[in-house]
């Protein structure tokens, strides 16, 4: 995706030196601005929407305005909260396939590369430099199917997170750890942050307690009977769930990627980066705003 975002950079900064007499620092910096504003507006308009559904995206103000929009307050800290970065934003994890595949220029797969196979396998990337492969990573990307967004890992990241085979050139050393757990990292991070338990994220969003285990009225009723029941075997207490556990094993609200908990923090977090920002690519400042033939053009292309 960084390459994909640099080649989008460098396109437009030849754009802009055909048609301006710009420095070269004017081009880059302008370039930069334009591709800012590219890749906020593909995650509010085309992103958010499938994750959060169309109502909550309606409902926090996230949806884009055709052109302009007012939306920026001094009073809001866009900063990233802990809930957001240590836990509910690694739904993504959820997300990624066993597969990080290759598509060539005929629609044919290249090649069956598991996504453990990249780790540390500088050579894979290398070869984008020399005329290869970024082309066919990013048609793979554009064509394959996400994995459902649920409790379960692939292997590639629950049980081969950075394996590493060839002992002596190891980062962690020979006959050290071979492989790590992304899952585990994830709640052991929730825990090294101090972050509150499942049941109190939920009461701060939903304003509903759960005293028990049990998916109804006074327990985990955003949960089937099934997850329940995993984590009843998991944890001692309702109150020691941790929230990435909790937050990724609720049920999906209809037309989200996820459950009532982790939909409230990303919501909030999304609507505090927008309204927060004092440079968000839809603001109609008279100084900083784009002009519309930029937006037009940045937003066709
Ligand atoms: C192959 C794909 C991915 C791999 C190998 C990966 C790996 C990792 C690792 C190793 C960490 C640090 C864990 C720790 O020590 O606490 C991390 C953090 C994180 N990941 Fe991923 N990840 C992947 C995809 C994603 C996706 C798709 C998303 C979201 C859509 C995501 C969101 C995050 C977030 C929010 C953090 C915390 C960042 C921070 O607080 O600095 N990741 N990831």
């Amino acid at each position: 995706m960084h390459i994909i975002f640099l080649r989008r950079h460098n396109l437009i900064v030849k754009k802009l030196e055909n048609e301006t007499s710009w420095s070269p620092e004017v081009l880059y910096q302008e370039a930069k601005r334009i591709v800012i504003a590219e890749l906020q507006h593909v995650t509010y308009n085309e992103f958010l929407p499938r994750v959060l559904g169309p109502w909550i995206t309606f409902t926090f103000g996230l949806r884009p305005a055709f052109l302009y929009r007012e939306s920026y307050s001094p009073f809001v800290d866009p900063r990233t909260t802990s809930g957001f970065s240590v836990a509910a934003y690694r739904f993504g994890h959820s997300l990624v396939r066993n597969i990080h595949d290759q598509i060539g220029p005929n629609g044919s797969p290249n090649d069956n590369l598991l996504l453990k196979d990249h780790f540390d396998k500088l050579e894979t990337h290398l070869k984008d430099f020399t005329g290869g492969n970024t082309e066919g990573f990013a048609r793979w990307m554009k064509s394959d199917h996400k994995s459902r967004s649920d409790g379960t890992f692939v292997d590639g990241l629950q049980n081969n997170l950075f394996r590493c085979e060839d002992e002596p050139n190891c980062p962690m050393g020979a006959g050290v750890t071979k492989a790590f757990d992304l899952a585990a990292l994830n709640i052991q991070r929730g825990r090294d942050h101090g972050l509150p338990s499942y049941t109190q994220w939920r009461y701060w969003c939903t304003g509903r307690r759960a005293f028990i285990f049990t998916p109804n009225y006074f327990g985990l009723s955003d949960h089937t009977y099934f997850e329940a029941n995993i984590l009843r075997n998991t944890y001692r207490h309702v109150d020691d769930i941790d929230l990435f556990t909790g937050g990724l094993t609720e049920t999906r609200l209809p037309g989200t990627l996820l459950g009532p908990t982790f939909t409230c923090i990303l919501a909030l977090q999304f609507s505090n980066y927008k309204r927060g920002d004092r440079f968000f690519y839809e603001r109609p400042d008279p100084i900083m705003a784009f002009t519309p033939g930029t937006l037009n053009w940045s937003f066709t292309t």
